[in-house]
């Protein structure tokens, strides 16, 4: 598979090659040439394999040239190995129409464990040779954070500096992160928001004084291979629930939109997916967007939903690429004009394009703590805030008669409980307890720099502390 930048301007690129470069050099973001499809009969056969031999069916289009269909079985039985729940992503029945899909059954408790654990392995197996280690600089609002440095801690060949904003995640999920002692592990937390840790971390990948002596890769969604072992749920969940011979509506708690874009890929290659839930927070540029054209950056507020805390979402480029008919130099221009003014306004086409598949809504405290509320007293589910955020948005739609009640409706449950005890204390009056799988968290000792959100300070804090 070649992959081509949403800006048109970077070299086109193999699976193995968007693996290693994260954001192209053009500032746009990587994407398959052309999206791989299969028929009905081609989905119905993935009827009873298990998580890992879907996976390595799904994800082979994309890294053919790369890898052979074996290898990619081989890793994928590696990286879900280590989930604690044998359906890897196990499906859990809420009520007649509502579904939760628990993507929080790996090693950091969070949906970012499916993708960074298979990434983790492919970093190693892409650098087996290499001369000098990847140098992997990423963002995090709590659980990329956790996941990538899970996935690439004590590995040889790579190293990760990883911006979180200070305070601003939450206690267990800043430990996860900062408890780590391997060597190539470094944590800063920033003073600032995840879109100034963001801004920063996409800025370096630009930053010829950085990239001509450290090789950078990303382990943010700006990352290809994030997002495609992410289609790989969407597969499995709609699988168990009749596709291909029904259609399956997904609500999906939403920040960054590569969660969300990924379910827009796994639809483009034959899924039928009905409808694509977009949920947000109080930060709702995504809404503003889907619902009215309106991409222009506000203030960044501070939630119970930290992880989903952001206003420049990476990935709603890659859908404004696809709703333009793939035009990159219609939006490199646009996204010129959104560097300088902090605002876009969708044009025709992509609003009508966005809207044929993605609908919008925002929840409120009130409405994240209600869902909870709900979850737990009516069908005996502890569900963490962002997850409720998306089971509000989810029955909004039905409420609303969006989606017609034949067709299920699954929210993405994207995060375990525990990761936000305060939360889910205030809701249920539950304390949520810890899996044993992460340890003891409070007796470890924490290890971080704390650095004011100045670029050139974060630059050459790496550039002194990376080895070369
Ligand atoms: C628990 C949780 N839910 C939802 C999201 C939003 O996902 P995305 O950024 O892919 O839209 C995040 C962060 O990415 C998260 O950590
Ligand atoms: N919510 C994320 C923010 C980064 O998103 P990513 O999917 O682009 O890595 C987090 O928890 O770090």
């Amino acid at each position: 598979m070649r992959y081509v930048s949403t800006r048109g301007q970077a070299p086109v690129l193999d699976f193995e090659g968007v693996t290693l470069t994260g954001l192209a050099s053009d500032g746009g973001l990587y994407l398959p040439e052309s999206w791989p499809q299969f028929s009905a009969d081609e989905i119905r056969a993935m009827r009873g394999l298990s998580y890992p031999q879907l996976a390595a069916r799904v994800m082979a289009p994309f890294v053919d040239g790369s890898l052979s269909p074996d290898d990619l079985l081989t890793l994928c039985e590696k990286a879900y190995g280590g989930f604690d729940h044998a359906a890897t992503t196990p499906l859990v029945q809420l009520d007649g129409q509502h579904w939760l899909l628990e993507l929080f059954h790996g090693p950091t408790l969070a949906f970012k464990d499916v993708a960074l654990q298979l990434l983790g392995l492919l970093f190693e197996r892409f650098l087996e040779s290499a001369e000098r280690p990847l140098t992997i600089i990423g963002a995090t609002s709590g659980d990329t954070g956790s996941a990538a440095i899970h996935a690439v801690a004590g590995r040889d060949n790579a190293q990760i500096f990883m911006l979180h904003p200070e305070g601003r995640v939450s206690e267990i999920q800043r430990r996860q992160m900062t408890t780590i002692s391997a060597a190539n592990v470094h944590n800063i937390a920033i003073g600032g928001s995840f879109d100034d840790a963001q801004a920063m971390v996409k800025r370096m990948f630009a930053d010829r004084a950085l990239t001509d002596t450290l090789d950078i890769g990303a382990v943010n969604s700006i990352n290809w291979a994030r997002l495609m072992a992410q289609v790989v749920y969407y597969f499995a969940a709609a699988l168990q629930l009749g596709a291909p011979d029904r259609k399956v509506a997904f609500s999906v708690p939403t920040g960054n939109f590569g969660d969300v874009f990924a379910g827009y890929v796994a639809a483009q290659m034959g899924l039928p997916v009905e409808r694509l839930i977009v949920a947000t927070n109080k930060n709702d540029i995504l809404a503003r967007a889907i619902r009215d054209g309106d991409y222009s950056v506000g203030e960044s507020h501070a939630t119970i939903t930290p992880s989903m805390d952001i206003q420049v979402s990476s990935n709603f480029e890659r859908l404004l690429f696809e709703a333009n008919g793939r035009d990159a130099e219609a939006l490199a221009a646009q996204m010129d004009g959104f560097g300088s003014s902090n605002s876009l306004a969708l044009d025709a086409a992509q609003r009508e394009g966005i809207a044929a598949m993605f609908s919008a809504y925002r929840a409120t405290p009130e409405d994240t703590l209600a869902a909870m509320r709900w979850a737990h007293d009516k069908c005996g589910e502890v569900i963490d805030p962002h997850t409720a955020v998306g089971l509000h948005a989810a029955c909004t739609a039905t409420m609303a008669d969006e989606i017609d009640a034949s067709i299920p409706v699954v929210t993405l449950a994207t995060a375990h409980p525990a990761k936000f005890p305060d939360a889910v204390k205030q809701a249920i009056g539950i304390e949520a307890d810890l899996p044993a799988r992460v340890g003891d968290l409070f007796a470890l000792e924490e290890r971080f720099e704390t650095l004011p959100a100045d670029y050139d300070t974060v630059r050459d804090y790496i550039s002194a502390k990376a080895t070369r």
